[in-house]
């Protein structure tokens, strides 16, 4: 392809320390490489330049904008269904029976719920408002863990109410709550035992989760999870039936969750010693780390079940332990990929970083608001131009949003074509998880809708918020 007539040339670019390589050619410029985008995320076909834009399901993201509106997620359902599926596939050992609850912390709606369901997978669920979007999704309660530091007394007798089928235990208080809750109802809650295993997961530190000095589970090292289990055992209205342990998120070394599932099975040859009982649940918890860049190479489903059935299999033979039932917790390797969001470029800036390169701010119509990640987690993602193909040469660029703060980066160094304009779309990649999940009205901002793509039809899964629908949760300037 021939070069920009008033840029500099490709493959002539030279990237400034820090920063990565200036894509190579106009094909590596648009490229949407399968690891990072949804299944059916495409260029479309045709000669001109213009018509060479992204289609995800067969729907030019031209006409999702146009419909939708932007800034927009979009949510490939094939894509979802395939990675939930293989998810399901990779632990369905007739051997060593399994089940992989969906974390729906990481994106949840009561469409999601059910495409989970069908799926056969079961649901994690941290709070009262999951828990009610998957009853409204009629979700199977017995097939949904309960999770959470500080579940209230309300959200755990909600849980009772419907029959929620496994109560993941995170503090003696809860252990107390949880029992009184289940005995005022009559019932016999099943639990697991959250473990904080010590592991220092390879990831960021605000993601890590079961190191000693953060605040989830009972510490196995401090002897607290041992006792959480004495008097679990002691309480008639609790029924222990595993233990837990979830190290943290977007993690790629399998070390961790080696380190993991030994430290389990070892505690569960403990109480088989001091109790006489076999744990029935190992849980595993969830943190599988996905492609945000071409760079990323996770695993896939089938070799981190093949891996962690082995550790288990192995550690469980040599305590003379009958194998348990796993679990694993997979959000963000389910969701993460599936969902793309689409904005729209407005200011484009110049600025001048004084080393022989310029930075151009491309300002588009959300940022922080509806990904956070950037700025809370240094999260790196892959931006395109979507609405088209340019052939202008890249320039080094920042996506930025429309928020009051500076900190509002949504891809802090990427490559552009030079001629970007208002009225372009950008797609980044892999936004499916704690994306939505985690979006804000920072600045009066109402959050973006979640449109879910197949077969060429587009279905809202989660509407657009409006400015009324901030204004009502003012109370206003009359009192009453
Ligand atoms: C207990 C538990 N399970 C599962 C998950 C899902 O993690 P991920 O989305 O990284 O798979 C989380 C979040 O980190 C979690 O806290
Ligand atoms: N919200 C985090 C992951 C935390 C997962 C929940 N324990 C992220 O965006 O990466």
């Amino acid at each position: 392809m021939r070069a920009h007539p008033a840029g500099p040339r490709f493959g002539e670019i030279l990237a400034p320390a820090g920063a990565p390589a200036a894509p190579a050619d106009v094909e590596a410029m648009h490229a949407l490489d399968p690891v990072v985008w949804p299944s059916t995320a495409v260029r479309s076909g045709g000669d001109a330049l213009e018509q060479r834009a992204v289609t995800i399901a067969g729907i030019d993201v031209r006409d999702l904008a146009a419909e939708h509106g932007t800034p927009l997620y979009v949510l490939d359902e094939v894509d979802f269904r395939a990675r939930a599926a293989a998810f399901r596939d990779a632990y369905a050992d007739p051997d060593v029976p399994a089940d992989v609850f969906y974390a729906g912390k990481a994106f949840l709606s009561t469409i999601v719920a059910r495409w989970v369901q069908e799926e056969g997978l079961g649901l994690d669920v941290c709070t009262g408002g999951e828990i009610l979007t998957a009853v409204r999704a009629g979700f199977p309660t017995a097939r949904m863990a309960f999770h959470g530091n500080n579940k209230s007394v309300a959200e755990l007798d909600l849980a009772l109410e419907h029959g929620i089928g496994r109560y993941v235990v995170d503090s003696f208080e809860e252990i107390v709550r949880l029992a009184a809750a289940a005995e005022a109802r009559g019932v016999v809650a099943k639990v697991l035992v959250r473990v904080t295993v010590g592991v220092e997961a390879h990831t960021h530190e605000f993601i890590a989760t079961a190191h000693e000095d953060q605040k989830f589970g009972l510490s196995l090292s401090g002897g607290q999870a041992e006792e959480a289990v004495r008097r679990i055992l002691k309480l008639p209205s609790l029924r222990l039936v595993g233990l837990h342990s979830h190290i943290g998120s977007q993690i790629f070394d399998t070390a961790g969750f080696e380190v993991s599932a030994h430290r389990l099975v070892a505690l569960a040859g403990k109480v088989r010693d001091e109790h006489g009982i076999e744990v029935a649940e190992l849980d595993l918890g969830g943190g599988m780390g996905i492609a945000y860049g071409s760079d990323d190479d996770p695993m896939t489903p089938k070799e981190m079940a093949e891996l962690l059935r082995g550790i288990v299999v192995r550690e469980c033979r040599a305590l003379g332990l009958d194998v348990p039932r796993i679990a694993v917790e997979p959000g963000r390797a389910i969701v993460g990929p599936s969902m793309v969001t689409v904005y729209e470029v407005g200011t484009v800036k110049q600025v001048d970083l004084g080393n022989g390169h310029v930075r151009q701010y491309v300002s588009v119509d959300g940022g922080m608001s509806d990904n956070i990640r950037t700025a809370l987690y240094d999260a790196e993602y892959t931006v395109r131009l979507v609405s088209r193909v340019s052939e202008a040469a890249p320039v080094l660029a920042r996506v930025v949003g429309k928020h009051c703060e500076s900190g509002d980066i949504v891809v802090r160094d990427c490559w552009l074509p030079g001629d970007l304009a208002p009225g372009d779309l950008l797609g980044v990649a892999a936004t499916g998880a704690y994306c939505r999940a985690m979006a804000s009205n920072y600045n009066h901002v109402p959050r973006p809708p979640v449109v879910s793509v197949r077969d060429g039809v587009s279905r809202v899964v989660v509407r657009r918020e409006t400015p009324d629908d901030l204004l009502a949760l003012d109370a206003g300037l009359e009192s009453d």
